[in-house]
């Protein structure tokens, strides 16, 4: 099976454009916990546009995907979405995406600027893309405040999925050793704010 192993994000959505935010999957399993807005759903959004470059149905055609340049009180705002990924075949890829928004005279711009695979190995330049079902064991979780767990978006559907969280909760949960499936984030996506800045290769 393919797995995924780190993610860079940068000026999609609140993640600042200045700064890298990587993100390291855990084995076997990646939760992803953070307060309303902390960007839980942004993350599995840049998966799914990282692996398939199909852009979120609420993207207003890529313009609210992109970090807002009058957030950023810039101009004109750069995203970008790696993903370092196993294949099947255990070769190491890198997918990169690069956008664009630009604030014109009267309206803002989108654009795809980049969309390309590397290996890490160029000398064998060999890509397996058999990359569908990379996201394997990866949940995304929803905290609400009452502290209830609320499965409420992930990449792999179904209540099968739904039954084996709570039962990996309900055997393996709390305790420290817990927390290595676990990716909590902070609602502060700038350079003081953001406690993962790793380097992404
Ligand atoms: N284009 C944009 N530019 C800047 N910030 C944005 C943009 N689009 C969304 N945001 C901000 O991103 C945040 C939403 O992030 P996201 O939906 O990923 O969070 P979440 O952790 O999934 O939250 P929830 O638990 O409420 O679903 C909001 O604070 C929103 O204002």
């Amino acid at each position: 099976m393919s797995t995924v192993d780190k993610m860079l994000i940068k000026g999609i959505r609140s993640f600042d454009p200045e700064n890298k935010y990587v993100i390291t999957f855990f084995k076997p399993l990646t939760l992803i916990v953070g307060p309303n807005g902390a960007g839980k759903t942004t993350i599995i959004e840049c998966l799914k546009v990282a692996c398939t470059g199909e852009l979120p149905p609420n993207a207003r055609s890529g313009h609210s995907f992109i970090h807002d340049p009058k957030v950023a009180g810039e101009t004109e705002t750069k995203g970008q979405i790696k993903l370092r990924f196993k294949t099947a075949a255990r070769k190491d890829v890198v997918c990169i995406r690069s956008f664009q928004l630009t604030q014109k005279a009267t309206k803002m711009e989108y654009k795809a600027i980049e969309s390309v695979l590397q290996t890490i190995n160029p000398q064998t330049g060999e890509v397996d893309l058999d990359f569908v079902d990379s996201a394997g064991a990866l949940l995304l979780i929803t905290w609400f405040m009452g502290s209830n767990w609320c499965c409420r978006d992930h990449l792999i559907s179904g209540l099968s999925d739904f039954v084996f969280l709570v039962e990996f909760f309900e055997n393996r949960m709390p305790g420290p050793a817990g927390m290595k499936y676990c990716l909590s984030l902070g609602v502060d996506h700038t350079k003081e704010g953001n406690r993962r800045h790793e380097s992404f290769q």
